[in-house]
């Protein structure tokens, strides 16, 4: 008899679209295009970061994308008072709340969670009333899994980033304390009632590793599978990475 898996869905962000878009001026590439594609390609969402300094998706992006898709979208964004009036007005599928900070290449660290307060709190609260699924975009930690729990967050994407760079660099023992700390807080993610995403930096290798995980739901890549478009095209990549989660996901009864 054929093992029943827990599902597992593949968002795939398009901010590097835009991020090429943006080096030369003008509309081309389209991110909005590139999510089509994506969505036709078997993604089962597609996430865009709107970030503050509007570097790669900006405004009407985000309003593009919700017009045209058909599938989830998933608003990443700093928990800001501007970004949470944007999302209200947008209303997107979800809202992923994560940190910024103007200088970093890329998302750094997860959001604190414990540190935003009641302010964070309200902000989770306001989404929520107002028909936004809440994640929140955190590092691999007890403590802030539980505070996302009792804010009332309906999902934490768990920041894979560190684990990514320790096995690009070799450091085998990091890289496996790193992943045992995101399995313990995938499981107490779950155990909460949170529902667990996961990204940062996923690649091949790391989405079919973390793909065994039966209480991940969903990874969002884009990185990764935009660069990997240069040379065999989006779908391509996105079907390659469906299979690596699938060569993952059929392991998954062994860690569960
Ligand atoms: C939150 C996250 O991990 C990614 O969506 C990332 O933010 C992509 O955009 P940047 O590379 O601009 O951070
Ligand atoms: N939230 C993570 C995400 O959307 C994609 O991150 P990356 O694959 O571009 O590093």
């Amino acid at each position: 008899m054929t093992p029943i898996l827990p599902p597992l869905r593949l968002g795939v962000n398009v901010d590097h679209v835009a991020t090429v878009r943006n080096a030369r001026g003008g509309t081309m590439p389209d991110p909005v295009r590139a999510a089509q594609l994506a969505a036709a390609a078997g993604a089962d969402g597609i996430t865009a970061h709107l970030r503050e300094d509007r570097r790669h998706i900006r405004d009407s992006d985000m309003k593009r994308l919700r017009d045209v898709l058909q599938i989830p979208l998933n608003f990443e964004m700093a928990a800001t008072e501007e970004m949470v009036a944007l999302a209200i007005e947008i209303k997107p599928h979800a809202s992923c709340l994560v940190p910024e900070r103007r200088e970093e290449r890329t998302t750094e660290g997860g959001l604190d969670v414990i540190g935003g307060g009641i302010d964070l709190a309200r902000k989770v609260e306001r989404l929520s009333h107002n028909g936004i699924r809440v994640s929140l975009f955190i590092a691999p930690d007890a403590d802030q899994i539980a505070r996302a729990a009792d804010i009332g967050a309906a999902v934490v994407e768990l920041h894979t980033g560190a684990w990514c760079e320790f096995i690009a660099h070799g450091e085998h023992e990091a890289a496996e304390a790193e992943f045992n700390r995101l399995v313990a807080s995938a499981r107490l993610a779950t155990e909460l009632g949170l529902e667990v995403h996961a990204g940062h930096g996923l690649d091949f290798a790391t989405a079919a590793r973390i793909s065994e995980l039966s209480e991940v739901r969903e990874l969002n890549i884009g990185h990764f599978l935009i660069g990997e478009a240069i040379f065999g095209g989006l779908e391509a990549a996105i079907r390659e990475m469906r299979k690596a989660m699938a060569r993952g996901r059929a392991l998954c009864s062994k860690v569960a």
